[in-house]
């Protein structure tokens, strides 16, 4: 693909950076479910459900005040990270621990005017398989779609419809409705689309190991080509040894926050063992 065409945001070469301070995100519960919640904490006299042990799923369910006040969930508490360009970090960590909350950060999904967040660089974000995609449109449809979003010229759409076309494979069913595409069919159309240009910084959701094991072989490929080029890459994956291939770094979260930060071999260690621990959820 020609990159010109994709230059909004970009900085130069190998100065791309992520850096957050002290965040804090809460989701509020407006469900019914939230004043049983209350009560069994005003119960306790507390002003947040953690387990004796630490919580090991979901982030923390807390109150504004022991005797009352609005009920949410704390999917990141005070979290400050500094990524560098060259660096591959993952994410890692319980159900809930914040991993995906603190991805949709740095895309900016969550909290885009934050005063303590500073992504520096262009970003792309393979979070939702299909965000983006309309269902009703043809694969075909959406490629042209997302190329003309991006401002490309006819040719140039051409040419992104070739690259992903050759990629996804799907032969005729690019030319059906997405919605009649099975969940791996969608993810083989979103990987292709998403990595038809190489980002600066490229976060990603492990969706993109859903493909059937001829796509993930490709997919493998194709993603080392794009990571190779990219300053900085962030992933999320419960699957460790994807993990340990792919980056240089690791960050162990729990209940909303950094639990350890480190060299890939040193924190996966120590999340090996935590993880045989008999109270251990992750
Ligand atoms: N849109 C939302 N609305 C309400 N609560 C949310 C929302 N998104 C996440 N949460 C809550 O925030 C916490 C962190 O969720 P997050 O999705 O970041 O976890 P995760 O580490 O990515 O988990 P998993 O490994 O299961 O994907 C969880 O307790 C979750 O229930």
């Amino acid at each position: 693909m020609n990159q010109s065409i994709f230059d909004a945001g970009r900085v130069p070469s190998g100065t791309s950076s992520i850096s957050i301070r002290d965040l804090s995100l809460n989701f509020p519960i407006f469900h019914g479910g939230a004043r049983s919640l209350k009560k069994l904490l005003f119960k306790r006299g507390k002003a947040a459900l953690t387990s004796s042990r630490g919580l090991r799923t979901g982030g923390e369910v807390r109150m504004d005040r022991p005797d009352g006040g609005p009920v949410y969930v704390q999917a990141l508490n005070a979290v400050s990270v500094e990524i560098r360009a060259g660096e591959r970090v993952g994410l890692i960590g319980h159900n809930g621990a914040g991993k995906s909350t603190l991805l949709r950060v740095m895309a900016g999904i969550y909290m885009p005017d934050a005063p303590n967040v500073h992504i520096r660089g262009q970003v792309a974000a393979l979070l939702d398989v299909n965000s983006g995609m309309n269902p009703e449109l043809t694969g075909r449809e959406n490629i042209t779609l997302m190329g003309r979003h991006k401002g490309l010229t006819t040719a140039q759409i051409r040419q992104l419809e070739q690259d992903v076309e050759e990629f996804a494979q799907l032969d005729t069913f690019l030319d059906l409705p997405v919605r009649l595409y099975s969940s791996g069919m969608i993810v083989r159309l979103g990987f292709g689309l998403a990595t038809a240009i190489t980002p600066q910084i490229l976060l990603m959701d492990e969706w993109f190991m859903a493909g059937d094991f001829h796509f993930q072989e490709r997919a493998e490929k194709r993603l080392s080509s794009v990571v190779n080029k990219t300053d900085i890459l962030v992933i999320t994956s419960h699957a460790l040894d994807v993990l340990e291939k792919w980056c240089t770094r690791l960050i162990w979260m729990e209940g909303g926050q950094i639990h350890r930060d480190g060299p890939t071999a040193d924190v996966m260690a120590a999340y090996r063992v935590a993880m045989y621990e008999p109270d251990h959820h992750t």
